[in-house]
């Protein structure tokens, strides 16, 4: 299970852009966050993801409470986590190939020796051709970048991800090839996850529950 309980959260302290946010997800459920552009959601889903320390409240991952953030998260916990951002060029380091931006949370966290086995099953997943590989990320399209954005998340084989707008800079026929990606990795593995965005129609179908931002904070209740 993936707990958030009453979460405050922002980037000044004494004014939150999330107040007393609580929102669960129960393993090999996908759950979809709507809300209009601002409300916090990805503020909130970098909390999830550890990756944002908030204000108050507490984040509980399989029974086991954060007990710090980004760094001072332990890495049993960090790398539970699969994330996939909005846009890609942000999120990819430009002097990385692709193969090296794919495999890098193996470098820090994975056994060594596993990333040409775990790419080789990845890159044709997510839709990659292997000559894009020894590309740098200005070489590929964004829909190309954020495919080898979603190995990334994907080669730790995390039990929880987090998609934050994965898909708003793609057309229709590479957002619905990555939410396949997101989906055949979930059925394999049981993973949950959480996608956060303001396409109603798509979270719907993609989501076994979708919930709306202000249905979330205690107030609401
Ligand atoms: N690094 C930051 N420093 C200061 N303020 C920030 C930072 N990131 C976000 N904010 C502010 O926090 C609020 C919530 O932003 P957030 O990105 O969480 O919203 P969102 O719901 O994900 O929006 P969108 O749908 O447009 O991506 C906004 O007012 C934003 O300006």
């Amino acid at each position: 299970m993936l707990e958030l309980t009453d979460i405050t959260a922002g980037y000044e302290r004494g004014s939150p852009v999330v107040r007393d946010v609580s929102l669960a997800v129960a393993p090999g459920e996908a759950v979809g966050l709507l809300g209009p552009s601002g409300c916090g959601k990805s503020t909130l889903a970098r909390v999830a993801a550890l990756l944002h320390r908030p204000e108050r409240g507490s984040v509980v991952v399989d029974g086991q409470a954060a007990p710090g953030w980004r760094h001072r998260a332990p890495r049993t916990l960090r790398t539970a986590f699969g994330v996939v951002f909005q846009q890609p060029r942000l999120a990819a380091d430009p002097r990385l190939r692709l193969a090296d931006l794919i495999a890098e949370p193996l470098r820090a966290a994975g056994p060594r020796g596993a990333a040409a086995e775990r790419l080789a099953e990845l890159v044709p997943r997510v839709g990659l051709s292997p000559e894009l590989l020894g590309r740098r990320p200005h070489e590929v399209s964004d829909g190309q970048l954020q495919r080898a954005c979603l190995a990334r998340a994907l080669i730790l084989r995390p039990r929880w991800l987090i998609c934050d707008e994965m898909t708003a800079m793609l057309d229709a026929s590479t957002t619905a090839a990555l939410v396949a990606v997101v989906e055949e990795y979930r059925s394999m593995t049981g993973a949950g996850l959480l996608a956060v965005g303001h396409d109603r129609v798509l979270l719907e179908r993609w989501c076994n529950r979708t919930v709306r931002w202000e249905s979330l904070t205690r107030d609401a209740s």
